[in-house]
């Protein structure tokens, strides 16, 4: 068996969770005609072309910009070759990041505090982030605490900063859906299935940067209150 599909048969404590918060957020994008819905069946992904303002982007480049350190991840092990932007939590307590991360909360109706900080990633030419999913597994090590913490990750919400000159591509590798940066556009994808198990066809990367600097922010949604 594939590390990845004993993954799928991992235990998942927070179904019911996933599966109610899956269920309200649906019915929240479907009503919202700014959001479009990518035409595939296996996963729920939308994307919105203007969620962010360009000078709301540059606001939030030169905060990444600031805090820039080497990603982690959750894997420990092999992180290097995993994701090698660079990443940082922008200032929470900031009253504009707050404005963002309001608006992100209030288009998902998901309670901000059920949410991890907006996080910032910067890519330079040769950067990437390899082929992951974003729930956690529930196998390891770190589990522990997440659970505590709010539990399996339900929704991401993900912003492009700006446009890059070559490369930076999203995909969700299996299904073959593509989505190069544009500027302002938000990306929200459903990690798990509607019976609230992981969905394996949320399974993405960013492609390496092969001209220019690549920038997002990310927010992930819990099943419960985050901290
Ligand atoms: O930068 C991207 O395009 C993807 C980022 C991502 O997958 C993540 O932060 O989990
Ligand atoms: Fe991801």
């Amino acid at each position: 068996m594939s590390d990845e599909d004993a993954a799928l048969i991992a235990p998942n404590p927070d179904k019911t969770a996933l599966k109610r918060v899956g269920e309200f957020v649906r019915a929240r994008l479907a009503a919202d005609p700014s959001i479009y819905r990518v035409p595939i069946d296996q996963a729920e992904i939308f994307a919105s072309s203007d969620f962010l303002s360009s000078a709301e982007c540059d606001r939030l480049i030169a905060m990444i910009d600031e805090v820039a350190r080497p990603s982690e991840t959750f894997d420990a092990e092999d992180h290097y070759a995993y994701r090698t932007s660079y990443s940082g939590d922008v200032n929470p307590d900031d009253s504009f990041v707050r404005m963002i991360e309001r608006r992100l909360s209030d288009l998902l109706g998901i309670d901000l505090a059920w949410s991890e900080t907006i996080q910032g990633q910067r890519y330079f030419p040769g950067q990437e982030f390899k082929e992951h999913n974003d729930w956690f597994d529930t196998r390891a090590p770190y589990w522990k605490e997440e659970k505590r913490r709010g539990g399996q990750r339900s929704w991401t919400a993900m912003v492009f900063l700006n446009d890059v000159e070559e490369g930076g591509t999203t995909q969700f590798v299996k299904v073959g859906v593509k989505v190069p940066p544009q500027r302002g556009a938000l990306l929200l994808w459903n990690n798990a299935l509607p019976d609230g198990s992981p969905n394996e066809f949320t399974m993405h990367a960013a492609l390496p940067v092969e001209r220019g600097v690549k920038y997002v922010i990310t927010k992930w949604f819990r099943t419960r209150p985050w901290s």
